[in-house]
């Protein structure tokens, strides 16, 4: 059987050389034959950007799965695999076809007779080790020998894919059709941040050309857990995905954090007063429009200004397109004098006169121009447009708390999210077909603005878990944060089997969740494995020694300041010191938590910071006390 399968193989590996080979070659005749430049690089791009997805793992596994009906059967892969023929020999596993082989069980196998997993060497190439067949037409007790060797495997660098292993409420989300908005709250490991990866490879293959011209974008909460995750896409073939944090989108600040004032900053009340202070630039017309267009004088009456200023502020626009429709308004006033009196207006009137002068003066006085940090720097220096703006909706203590002394143009990280809101007052910012949100439990009302105004035609997939909140305004619940998130409708759906974390850590950590004030459905752990200590190791050199023995990554896990003090001789490649804080979404082999009483202390929400630690561990976890 094995050698009909490295045939099988053979012929797959030929293939896909081929395929490389072929696409390499157009690369350089698409660029000869192109009949212009523009179809040049286009086709050039596109055919490079094809070799470069068949090359990026050419010696990576090539199916990882089969499946059989009664006369025919699928080999499915990461990417769709064919001879020179035109013949599939592998099917991508986003194809629709693939979706049985995710979700035919022997409750309903779905018309597939035996579903073969294969396994293989992390060599390169990689070398197939054999298989593993399960015959959907009778009940298992037992789960897949490789899904639980692939579960269990000691990690070692950043993330991977998941696609040989996605179970059947994993792939339910991960195949959502793109028109609809998803919210996960999944426990520690339950696979959230691989669910979201891989919706969002779904999706590019299933919606390319839509979805290549309107984007997708990942944000997560910093660089070292985007570096944990970028390997992901690429080997899924998708290497057009922009992955960014927060303040990648919104800048580095300047300044520190206020805590007092950024919980004013942060609150949803404060996109109301920005949205009553950009208002408050428009103001009343003083006097007639004047407009001399060659022997005579046009003129719009001050009344009908008004009017029109009126009308266009009703219809409640961004700034910037107000301001442009008064100017066409006032242009059509004046062209409709001009042809009252039998001559034409033609293009090159219209925009002389939309930019003569009396009509920008008009236009700055009504409704001037505005910039995010003018508005800004004045809001928070002058008590008195603070004051008008914020009327009703922030009280006049909370006002104080948000004051500055100075008019400046230095900004901290909440200044900044309010230089985004008034930004989006101004004009819509770039919108993406597709965001995936992960550790969105952490956003405030004012930041979860930041995502939903880039994402006003396209769809969400939130992740997150409410009991891993540490930010100073975590969300308490999910349907609240989808309303800041622009769609209060989504469904929230909950994951509750844990991959990461092995029942005896899991069950650990669990004690803590009644003390962090959120309700979330309990963590179940796949994993029988994996070891716990509690205060029996008595510091972490020995601890990092005990780890070396084993195979896989190794994190020491402190506050700052306890990692200071921790003797660097014990360093190995294998060890990261990692700050509690930057823990958030990684995964180690083998974690070290130093001192969590410290942890707990550190910040209001040390509770939850220390759940965050105790829950990386993919093996072993060790709980130490030292002085
Ligand atoms: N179906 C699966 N097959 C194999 N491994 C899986 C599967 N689902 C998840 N995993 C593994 O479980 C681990 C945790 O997954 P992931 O990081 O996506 O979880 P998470 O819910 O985002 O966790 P956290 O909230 O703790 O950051 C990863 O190593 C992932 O590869």
């Amino acid at each position: 059987m094995l050698s009909l399968e490295l045939l099988y193989l053979q012929r797959v590996r030929d293939a896909l050389a081929w395929m490389l080979d072929h696409a390499r070659m157009r690369v350089t005749t698409g660029e000869q034959i192109a009949g212009d430049r523009y179809t040049a690089e286009t086709l050039g791009r596109m055919l490079k950007s094809h070799a470069k997805e068949l090359a990026s793992e050419p010696d990576g596994p090539p199916y990882f799965g089969r499946m059989d009906y009664d006369d025919h059967r699928y080999y499915i892969g990461r990417r769709r695999i064919t001879d020179a023929t035109g013949a599939a020999l592998v099917i991508d596993w986003r194809a629709p076809v693939s979706a049985r082989f995710y979700q035919a069980g022997a409750r309903n196998p779905l018309g597939v007779t035996a579903r073969r997993r294969y396994g293989w060497t992390m060599t390169v190439p990689a070398q197939l080790t054999g298989f593993e067949d399960e015959d959907l037409l009778r009940e298992y007790a037992e789960p897949s020998r490789l899904l639980t060797e692939e579960i269990e495997r000691p990690r070692v660098g950043p993330m991977r894919d998941i696609v040989a292993t996605i179970q059947p409420d994993q792939d339910e989300l991960v195949r959502t059709a793109l028109n609809r908005s998803l919210c996960i709250q999944g426990g520690p490991g339950t696979g959230k941040t691989a669910v979201g990866l891989h919706r969002a490879a779904y999706l590019l293959y299933t919606h390319r050309e839509q979805l290549k011209r309107t984007g997708v974008l990942i944000v997560g909460p910093n660089p070292a857990f985007l570096r944990h995750i970028a390997a992901v896409l690429p080997a899924l073939g998708e290497i057009d995905i922009r992955q960014r944090t927060l303040s990648d989108l919104l800048g580095t600040p300047q300044l520190a954090d206020d805590p007092a004032a950024d919980t004013v900053k942060h609150d949803p009340r404060m996109a109301a007063v920005l949205a009553a202070a950009i208002r408050a630039t428009i103001s009343a017309p003083i006097g007639d429009l004047v407009v001399p267009d060659g022997s005579v004088r046009l003129r719009v009456p001050e009344a009908d200004l008004a009017r029109l200023a009126g009308r266009i502020r009703a219809e409640n626009l961004p700034h910037e397109l107000g301001r442009e429709r008064l100017r066409a308004r006032i242009t059509g006033l004046l062209a409709r004098q001009i042809e009252s009196r039998g001559e034409s207006t033609g293009y090159a009137w219209t925009q002389r006169i939309s930019r003569c002068k009396p009509v920008k003066a008009v236009l700055d006085q009504v409704w001037p121009k505005v910039r995010p940090d003018d508005l800004l720097a004045t809001l928070l220096s002058d008590p008195a447009t603070l004051a008008r703006a914020a009327d009703g909706i922030l009280t006049a203590a909370e006002q104080a708390t948000i004051r500055r002394p100075r008019r400046s143009r230095r900004w901290s990280a909440a200044d900044l999210v309010l230089l985004d809101e008034i930004a989006g007052l101004i004009d819509h910012p770039e919108s993406f077909g597709h965001i995936v949100v992960d550790e969105a439990q952490d956003l405030s009302p004012m930041e979860c603005r930041v995502i939903a105004r880039r994402n006003r035609h396209g769809s969400l997939t939130v992740l997150g878990d409410l009991a891993q909140g540490t930010s100073g305004w975590a969300a308490a619940d999910w349907p609240a944060q989808m309303a800041h998130l622009g769609r209060p409708d989504a469904p929230i759906t909950a994951l509750t089997r844990g991959f990461r974390v092995p029942a005896v850590v899991l069950n650990y950590a669990n004690r803590l969740l009644p003390a962090l004030g959120v309700s979330v459905p309990a963590t179940t752990s796949v994993r029988a494995d994996g070891s716990l200590t509690v205060d029996e190791i008595p510091d972490v050199a020995t601890a990092v020694r005990a780890a070396l023995t084993y195979e896989g990554s190794i994190a020491v896990i402190a506050t700052e300041s306890r990692l200071a003090t921790i003797n660097p001789d014990i360093i190995d490649v294998r060890v990261t010191l990692l700050p509690a804080h930057l823990a958030k979404g990684l995964e180690f082999d083998h974690v070290i938590v130093v001192n969590p009483q410290e942890i707990i202390d550190a910040e209001p929400r040390g509770q939850n910071r220390l759940y965050v630690a105790l829950t990386r561990a993919v093996s072993r976890l060790d709980v130490l006390s030292v002085l």
